[in-house]
């Protein structure tokens, strides 16, 4: 894939279907008794490892694009796959379905490709153990392949460490299995689609503080109820083209529909801290999963601190955030960013890399990046990692640099962005 320098980005785009809530309508729908219909649902390759793990489990499922159909099978009667259950790439598949497979009356194996063999399992085995589940990491590494016997569980209250939305979401998930109540505490608001969305299907699920940290509580559930969900675009994706706009002189871009839920919209203050020129326009579904149209403008970029209670409200955008650092004026600290070095690459390390390659002054940090910019970007090669967010970030520098940018394994961003490049190209028109 080679990309060169941009004329304005102007248009429009409806924004692809937000990836965290498309995974949890999809595994919900598959617990709950009825059908549950999916509109909005994102065809990309983490949401349809979804899609084939429930269907080894015996739930019926048809997807034809956005649209998705499932006739779900009840929390306790999901059936014994017959093979491991290949998560593909995504982590959030692999550390929710750990959640529910630790409840079930089989036994289960989850596993994944090379960069789910090398992600952290043990955020989840820990908790998920102390409820009375049976995990083991078969390579003794803590990593995936997980080899997990169905267990009668018990509610605990776990006070999580780090703010994931995975870890907090798996001990929900086995909390509707579990006797009596499950609250799971973390340091700060990570996305709360869960809670939402468990509410929408009929579960209880109290949310609050406990000793000043964000709480969250679910109790032992008969039932979830199959229901309509409408997804909203991902926010995570429109990120890339929040940045192309506010990099590329002359542009005016409107995304539409975009999930703006409060956990997620971290990047709308971060751009606008740097100067961006973002409206939110003609809010809608707020007692549901907020949406909005975006209208982001040309503006010159200045440099800020990323960091605190921000970061789970922005992790996934932290590298088109890097991006944007390395175009605007002055420096750029992004830090309590640690999360990045076990997501599909470590993103601290492959930002910096491919970003010093094309000419940006960065280095990295125990737990981010300092970012210098304004520097003079050029082309050259840079490594995807087989990292989609990774892949679509030079993408989007690529259109500010003098001299063409190859990318290797471009076709990677199919994992949460399918139409990317087609997106990118038709606002390049
Ligand atoms: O719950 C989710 O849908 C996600 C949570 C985040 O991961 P962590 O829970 O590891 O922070 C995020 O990075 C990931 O892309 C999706
Ligand atoms: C980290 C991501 O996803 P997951 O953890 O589901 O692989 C992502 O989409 O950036």
């Amino acid at each position: 894939m080679h990309l060169s320098a941009s004329t304005p980005l102007r248009g429009s785009l409806v924004i692809s279907g937000d990836k965290s809530i498309s995974h949890r309508a999809v595994m919900f729908g598959s617990l709950a008794t009825g059908t549950t219909e999916i509109e909005g649902f994102l065809p990309g390759e983490d949401c349809l490892s979804t899609i084939r793990c429930f269907r080894s489990m015996g739930v019926r499922i048809e997807q034809r694009g956005s649209s998705v159909t499932i006739l779900g099978r009840g929390l306790r009667e999901l059936m014994p796959p017959a093979e491991a259950l290949d998560c593909g790439n995504s982590g959030t598949t692999t550390r929710l379905l750990s959640g529910v497979l630790a409840a079930q009356r089989f036994s289960s194996v989850l596993t994944g490709d090379a960069s789910i063999q090398r992600r952290p399992m043990k955020r989840v085995i820990t908790p998920l153990c102390a409820m009375g589940a049976d995990i083991k990491s078969i390579s003794g590494n803590d990593c995936a392949p997980l080899s997990i016997r169905g267990k009668q569980l018990y509610g605990v209250h776990f006070n999580s460490p780090i703010a994931s939305a995975q870890v907090k979401s798996a001990v929900l998930l086995a909390g509707l299995y579990a006797s009596g109540q499950t609250t799971v505490t973390e340091p700060a608001l990570s996305r709360d689609h869960t809670e939402r969305m468990l509410r929408a299907f009929g579960a209880k699920v109290s949310t609050g503080s406990f000793e000043g940290r964000p709480a969250v509580t679910v109790s032992e559930t008969e039932n979830l109820y199959g229901t309509e969900i409408s997804v909203p675009g991902d926010i995570s994706s429109a990120a890339f083209f929040l940045v192309g706009a506010s990099i590329v002189p002359g542009s005016e871009v409107v995304l539409r529909n975009v999930g703006i839920n409060l956990t997620r919209d971290g990047v709308i203050s971060a751009l606008r801290a740097m100067g961006a020129k973002i409206e939110v326009l003609d809010v809608r579904n707020e007692d549901s999963e907020p949406a909005a149209d975006l209208l982001v403008r040309y503006a010159p970029l200045h440099g800020t601190e990323i960091g605190g209670e921000l970061i789970p409200r922005l992790i996934d955008e932290l590298p088109v955030l890097a991006v944007a650092a390395a175009c605007a004026e002055g420096r750029t600290v992004i830090r309590d960013a640690a999360e990045l070095k076990v997501k599909e690459s470590n993103r601290i390390h492959t930002m910096a890399e491919g970003l010093s390659r094309l000419g940006a002054k960065v280095a990295e940090t125990e737990d981010g990046l300092m970012i210098d910019g304004g520097a003079a970007l050029h082309g050259g090669e840079v490594e995807s990692y087989l990292d989609h967010r990774v892949a679509m970030s030079f993408a989007i520098l690529s259109l500010v640099t003098d001299g063409e940018v190859k990318i290797t394994h471009p076709e990677c961003v199919n994992i949460s962005a399918p139409t990317f490049y087609e997106d990118l190209e038709s606002l390049r028109n």
